[in-house]
């Protein structure tokens, strides 16, 4: 599902009337009507002449909520607008929508009008959408604070923010200080990046996207669109990512997929990788690690996985010949000796390859190999946590948190590769621009041994035969849906090996393939 920045909400606003032959009116008209369905549709069971205050701010999100209070009108609900002053000036749209509200009589109180909520049902938030620009203050964070008083003490009022939550950056899910919490968000056309981005995701509540009466990504279309293009990686997404097995399907058929990695006292990572690429369905799993490390292995890994070592670099491409994915990097750790012979072997290999772990940690700083990767035929896969990549990018976490869509756009561009940017959300970018949002995983999934169970899982897909990009964008999901369904009975303490044990099924039930 496509997710839109506030400059491509703005890009659409521009485009419908010049290109489109689209009043902006109809689009707000439409939005205005969502929000009104939305509410209806949200307190169905009571079956009841609701009472609904909408909250308008003077830009045209707050003409989106004038268009909700004269539709609600319509229908029978007791309607009120309160809007942050007297002084009515504002966007043209949001003038002559408050003109109408005006002309039929619809009571327009403001601040100085006492308890402007008493006895609301519903408080529907139409103070600023993507037009938000840094901190809320003014009549506006009073407004919100009044707004937050009252639901304390009501707990049951709906409230409803039109577009996004006032307050929450579109783009980058930051919130400025009196974001309230929302039982319902209604956003149009899509949701906004800044919705599926912490903290602004837990500011939403349930999120409803209604339509703005057109379908909005011809307009995107266009060329003179500059926008790289954002999308949330759902159950519907990976299911049409997931190879098709035919009946006659066999091991050859489904990929023979490599780990590389382990150390003494790290044996676990890579036997973690490897048993999470075969229950994400690898044709055949291949584990090897240094020599000195094999026997421990053999001891404690399933019967499933081949295992074998290596020592030098002839020993890597040996291993790695016929083999249709490898993954590098779990356990490996990072003495001098193997972090040179890792960063030989991954700077001259063609294999499918998906980095991790220590072998990030050997590559160093990215400019210094980044143009080795841009050169290949298929772009590597690397997956690396905050930390990780903050060493390849020289950057602060900071910094890459507050704005991980676009860090990780930039860096897949220049290095021509596929970044698995992890954390909450991960997100996965791709050599042409393309950024997904990964909408599954939880809070219990911050334990050692996660990363190297994802690593295996998108390695196998890989080995399967998806593109980089799919493979990335299914293992992430598919991992988090997993630890998903685990957490539905217990929020911690849920093991890497638990989730991957998890996998099939999520590729049988949640995503519906074979
Ligand atoms: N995209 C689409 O296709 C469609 C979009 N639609 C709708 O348009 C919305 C965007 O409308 P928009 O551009 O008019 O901006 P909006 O969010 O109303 O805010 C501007 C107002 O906020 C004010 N203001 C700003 N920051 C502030 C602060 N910190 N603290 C206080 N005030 C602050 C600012 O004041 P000013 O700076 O002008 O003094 C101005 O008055 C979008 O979210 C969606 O709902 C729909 O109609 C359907 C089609
Ligand atoms: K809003």
């Amino acid at each position: 599902m496509r997710i839109l920045t506030k400059e491509e909400a703005k890009f659409i606003d521009q485009w419908a009337p010049t290109k489109g032959h689209l009043p902006l009116a109809l689009l707000m008209e439409n939005a205005g009507r969502g929000v009104a369905e939305a509410i209806v549709t949200a307190t169905e069971e009571e079956n009841r002449s609701l009472d609904v205050v909408i909250v308008a701010g003077k830009g045209n999100n707050g003409a989106d909520g004038l268009v909700a209070a004269r539709q609600l009108e319509e229908w029978g609900h007791e309607v009120r607008v309160v809007i942050p002053c007297d002084d009515k000036s504002g966007s043209p749209l949001f003038q002559q929508q408050l003109a109408a509200i005006e002309a039929l009589e619809i009571p327009v109180l403001t601040l100085a009008d006492g308890d402007v909520f008493e006895a609301a049902d519903v408080i529907v938030d139409g103070l600023l959408g993507t037009g938000l620009q840094g901190e809320l203050q003014g009549p506006i964070l009073e407004l919100l604070d009044r707004m937050e008083a009252h639901v304390d003490t009501y707990p049951d009022t709906l409230l409803v923010a039109i577009d996004v939550p006032s307050g929450l950056n579109a783009n980058t899910g930051a919130v400025a200080e009196g974001t309230l919490g929302m039982d319902l968000t209604v956003t149009f056309g899509a949701p906004k990046q800044g919705m599926c981005l912490y903290p602004g995701k837990s500011y939403c509540g349930e999120i409803i996207v209604k339509g703005l009466g057109f379908a909005w990504e011809t307009a995107l279309l266009d060329e003179s669109n500059e926008h790289f293009p954002t999308e949330l990686i759902t159950a519907e997404l990976i299911d049409a990512l997931l190879p098709e097995r035919e009946p006659t399907y066999h091991k050859g058929s489904n990929g023979h997929t490599l780990i590389i990695g382990g150390s003494d006292g790290m044996i676990g990572a890579p036997l973690l990788a490897a048993e999470a690429a075969v229950y994400a369905g690898a044709g055949k799993v291949t584990t090897v690690v240094p020599s000195d490390c094999l026997r421990m292995l053999q001891t404690k890994i399933m019967p499933e996985v081949m295992t074998g070592s290596f020592g030098n670099l002839l020993h890597l491409r040996m291993h790695s010949s016929e083999k249709q994915a490898v993954a590098i990097g779990p356990g490996l750790g990072r003495n001098e000796e193997t972090t040179t012979l890792v960063k030989n072997f991954m700077t001259t290999t063609e294999v499918p390859l998906v980095i991790d772990a220590d072998a990030l940690w050997a590559l160093g700083h990215m400019d210094i190999v980044g143009h080795e990767f841009s050169k290949r035929e298929r772009p590597v896969i690397m997956t690396p946590h905050l930390g990780e990549f903050a060493r390849l990018t020289g950057l602060t976490i900071d910094s890459i948190e507050a704005n991980r869509i676009e860090v990780a756009r930039q860096f897949a561009i220049k290095y021509q590769v596929v970044l698995v940017l992890k954390g909450a959300p991960t997100v996965v970018a791709s050599p042409d621009g393309l950024v997904a949002v990964n909408s599954s995983g939880n809070e219990g999934m911050g334990t050692g041994g996660m990363g190297d169970t994802l690593t295996g899982i998108i390695a196998s897909l890989l080995g399967q035969g998806l593109e980089e990009v799919e493979a990335a964008m299914a293992g992430v999901f598919l991992h988090g849906a997993a630890a998903d369904f685990l957490y539905e009975t217990r929020h911690v303490g849920f093991m890497p090996s638990e989730v991957a044990r998890q996998v099939p099924y999520i590729m049988t039930e949640v995503v519906g393939s074979e």
